[in-house]
């Protein structure tokens, strides 16, 4: 049997762009924008026949005549440029409905590597479904077109032409350098928002200790103090290209004012008639406004760039995998063949030299000091991290070679620090399993020991359980999170200390859900502090300070240090006596 984890929304896809749907929009904006910018020369030419032909031949009939056609050529103008920015629009909304899938799938998959700004990339892509739609896009589309009137301009007169052509030049000058300094502040600005929403997050996210630790103030004055570093190159970008701005605008007004005035005197010399007069300064307004606009739309445009950057550096990734073969349903043999872990940037390994096996049906407890690697050593288990040499396999295949998705519903991952994710007690054992059925739930729950503790809740398995869990005890977050480990047909169970917050009975419970996922066949790996799951254990795996010092039979591996040779006397007395000796062996301190 194999088990398809649903598709992917990137599968199959080679580029971001190609994902976008509608693409097609983009040739229509194109026909819009041409049809916008040449109805736009209809005022100039109106002004021209009315001045030079209706004023002198005297006929009403020529100027009512015109005016309908102008009025036609406006509105429909207007009808072009409403269709161009709701395709527009609509194409943002596309981009975004088909990226952030994407760029979420790459957040989860990468989150243990890049360990921050999750949501941030999210935001990135909202930011560019917002800049998309925007008044920016619309002046650089008709930028293009500013070459037209300039040569319609060239047309009317020489004067005309080059003042457009000069103006143009000058605010394309202004517009590089507004550009330039807001690309820099830019890129300084997004790395300080960045730690500011982290700092937010965490605050938020631990409000209530905030608040009993007596550092509401502090927090938010250490908010203001980053919120100021992400502000200041904001503000300081802002001002320079606003002064930039003022100056554009002053230039262009200047080339107008030079463009009546150039116009008045063209027509004082009869080169010229003064419908084109009017018609010039129309065009040279028309001409230099984008142009002017197109400063602001700079900075706009860098910000779009630099979202569309950290974006791409997200979903690239995911595009670029490759689609695993799914493989058979695992028995549950994990080997782990000389394993060594050094996260990036760390200067020694915290695991090297890790080298056991477990079979299926075998409890494997591993135990050490503080900081010895027990759980580095689960997450690398659970492929949370990759090791940086050495191989695990589960039933022969390195992990790495299982599909995330396919490997993730055959082993089951309680982590030291249970967090549960959803709105309901049920929802947090099925996680996101869109085929959930309430009796694989419940059964994961009876397996954990946990129906009972649920049952007991306010509304049961609709028991809200707040964000995290938070509404939940220590003790009840952790049989939840068991029952969400043992949820599914889990053939790997690994367990961080799942008896860190659990009373006497609670153990009981666990070891007795320990021997009954051992009986279906799983593999146990559980991390513990303390005795009682020793006496369940067929093998114990000793490290310390990152390294394996033992792993067989807990008969053999406990005494291994002098001061822990005394076997077990009765049963009775087995878990004392394995507390006195886990703690003389691993030097536990909880
Ligand atoms: N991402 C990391 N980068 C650098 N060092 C790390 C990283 N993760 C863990 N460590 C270090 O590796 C060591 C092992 O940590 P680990 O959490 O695996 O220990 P542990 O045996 O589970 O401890 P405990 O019993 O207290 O839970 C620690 O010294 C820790 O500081």
């Amino acid at each position: 049997m194999y088990l398809r984890p649903p598709e992917s929304p990137a599968a199959g896809k080679r580029s971001l762009l190609g994902l976008i749907p509608g693409r097609s929009a983009v040739v229509w904006v194109f026909a819009f924008s041409v049809s916008v910018n040449l109805l736009l020369l209809v005022v100039p030419l109106y002004s021209i026949e009315v001045f030079d032909r209706v004023i002198s031949s005297g006929s009403v009939e020529t100027l009512v005549g015109l005016t309908m056609i102008a009025a036609a050529a406006l509105g429909f103008s207007a009808a072009f440029d409403v269709l161009r920015s709701r395709l527009l629009s609509r194409f943002a909304v596309g981009f975004e409905r088909c990226v952030a899938p994407i760029v979420l799938e790459g957040t989860i998959v990468d989150a243990a590597s890049r360990g921050d700004g999750g949501t941030h990339d999210l935001v990135k892509v909202r930011e560019l479904r917002t800049f998309l739609s925007s008044g920016t896009v619309t002046t650089l589309i008709d930028a293009p077109f500013l070459p037209a009137f300039i040569l319609v301009l060239f047309f009317l007169h020489v004067w005309y032409g080059a003042i457009a052509l000069v103006g143009t030049a000058i605010l394309l000058v202004m517009g590089i350098i507004s550009r330039w300094i807001a690309r820099v502040e830019t890129a300084e600005a997004s790395g300080a928002a960045l730690r500011t929403q982290a700092a937010l997050d965490g605050i938020v996210r631990h409000a209530s200790l905030v608040r009993a630790m007596g550092w509401t103030l502090g927090a938010v004055r250490e908010f203001m103090r980053l919120n100021d570093q992400a502000l200041s190159p904001v503000v300081r970008a802002s001002e320079r290209v606003y002064a930039i701005g003022a100056a554009a605008r002053m230039v262009r007004m200047i080339l107008q004012i030079a463009a009546i005035g150039a116009g008045a005197w063209l027509v004082l010399q009869n080169e010229v008639l003064s419908g084109s007069l009017i018609a010039s300064s129309l065009l040279v307004a028309r001409t230099l406004q984008p142009m002017e606009s197109l400063i602001s739309a700079w900075r706009a445009l860098a910000s779009a760039q630099e979202a569309w950057t950290q974006v791409q550096a997200v979903a690239v990734p995911v595009l670029a995998r490759k689609r695993k073969t799914l493989l058979p349903v695992p028995s549950g043999r994990l080997v782990v063949e000389r394993v060594a872990y050094r996260p990036a940037g760390a200067k020694r390994p915290i695991l090297a030299g890790i080298n056991f096996e477990c079979r299926p049906s075998q409890i494997v407890v591993v135990i050490g000091p503080t900081g010895a690697g027990k759980s580095t050593l689960l997450r690398l288990l659970a492929a949370l991290e990759l090791p940086s040499s050495g191989t695990i396999r589960l039933d022969h295949a390195a992990l790495h070679n299982w599909d995330a998705d396919q490997l993730g519903r055959f082993v089951g991952y309680l982590p030291q620090d249970v967090q549960l994710v959803g709105g309901t007690v049920a929802e947090a054992i099925a996680g996101f399993d869109e085929r959930a059925r309430d009796e694989d739930i419940t059964a994961a729950a009876m397996l954990a020991q946990a129906h009972d503790m649920i049952l007991s809740l306010q509304s049961g398995y609709q028991t809200e359980i707040g964000r995290d869990g938070n509404k939940l005890s220590g003790g009840q977050r952790q049989r939840i999170g068991l029952a969400r480990a043992f949820y599914g047909d889990r053939k790997l169970l690994l367990l961080d200390e799942p008896n860190a917050n659990l009373d006497p009975d609670g153990e009981e419970a666990l070891c007795s859900a320990a021997l009954q996922v051992r009986a279906r066949g799983a593999t146990l790996v559980i991390v513990t502090h303390r005795p009682r799951l020793l006496t369940i254990a067929d093998a114990v795996l000793l490290l310390r300070d990152g390294m394996q010092l033992a792993f067989g039979p807990p008969s053999k591996v406990l005494p291994l240090r002098p001061s822990a040779v005394t076997p077990l006397s009765k049963p009775a007395d087995a878990p004392r006596e394995v507390e006195s000796r886990v703690h003389r062996a691993g030097g536990a301190s909880r």
